[in-house]
């Protein structure tokens, strides 16, 4: 089943169009890496996907229901989740506080997830599951700001897992990790996938190769490309317009 359809997604500002017409198919349970290089509208895609930033034109169909429209906080609900920067992370919060005090926030007046009698017991009782889904429950009580880079990063993503998503957008997890704290986030994502949908995008090529069952190229705002990481690494547009030889003439 395909989880998400995207058709004719536009996002112009001023003369320069950043996703131009892009379409893209999602299937349910699969982890789809988008690639592309610097500017091609990566970043803006998963911001007009999860509502954050808006559209000019397009569909976005997620599990069947139409997104085009509606804010964040609804595609939130509906199971739609992306992580977010280190930036919004609070510092003098414990991990355990910013994932429930995030969940509230991005679901607004409109969580729903618990009966309200539930309340707090059952915010954090989500929250703690969200970290140990992410491999930080020991660091449920410390504060944020004591948090190595590489747990912020795990922190962030037991933020956007804390509202139960279906499918979860990643913008470049591993961006700024070291190489065993990029190795811990490869896993956490690994472990994930099958549960639950992910989007990923990522410059770590190793790790995109390593880790998505689909991938996509996006380049200069539209989709060229679509396929298994093998057929991406030998179809010979990408290598032009994208992969540049030494990356395509590796094997991951
Ligand atoms: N708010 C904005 N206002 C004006 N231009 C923007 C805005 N956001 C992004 N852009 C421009 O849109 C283009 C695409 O940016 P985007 O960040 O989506 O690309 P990207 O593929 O994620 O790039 P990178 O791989 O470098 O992160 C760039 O040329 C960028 O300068």
């Amino acid at each position: 089943m395909n989880i998400l359809e995207v058709r004719g997604l536009r996002k112009a500002y001023g003369a320069l169009k950043v996703t131009d017409d892009l379409d893209l198919t999602v299937r349910e349970g699969t982890l789809h890496a988008i690639i592309g290089p610097n500017g091609a509208g990566k970043s803006t895609l998963i911001a007009q996907l999860s509502g954050q930033a808006g559209s000019d034109a397009g569909s976005v169909r997620f599990a069947g229901a139409e997104m085009m429209g509606q804010p964040m906080h609804r595609r939130v609900r509906a199971g739609m989740s992306r992580s977010f920067q280190i930036t919004s992370i609070l510092p003098g919060f414990t991990a355990l506080e910013n994932v429930a005090v995030a969940v509230q926030a991005r679901a607004g007046h409109s969580f729903s997830f618990f009966a309200p009698v539930a309340g707090e017991a059952a915010l954090n009782e989500a929250a703690m599951e969200a970290l140990a889904r992410v491999g930080i429950q020991d660091r449920a009580h410390v504060r944020a700001a004591s948090l190595s880079h590489g747990e912020k990063r795990q922190l962030e993503l037991a933020i956007a897992l804390a509202t139960r998503p279906r499918l979860l957008l990643l913008d470049e997890p591993l961006a700024g990790t070291s190489g065993q704290e990029a190795e811990r986030l490869i896993g956490v994502m690994r472990a994930l996938k099958g549960s639950l949908t992910l989007v990923l995008i990522e410059h770590d090529m190793d790790a995109v190769f390593a880790l998505a069952d689909r991938i996509s190229v996006l380049v200069y705002g539209r989709i060229i490309a679509t396929g298994s990481p093998a057929e991406i690494r030998g179809d010979p547009q990408v290598r032009a317009a994208y992969l540049g030889e030494e990356t395509a003439g590796e094997e991951p």
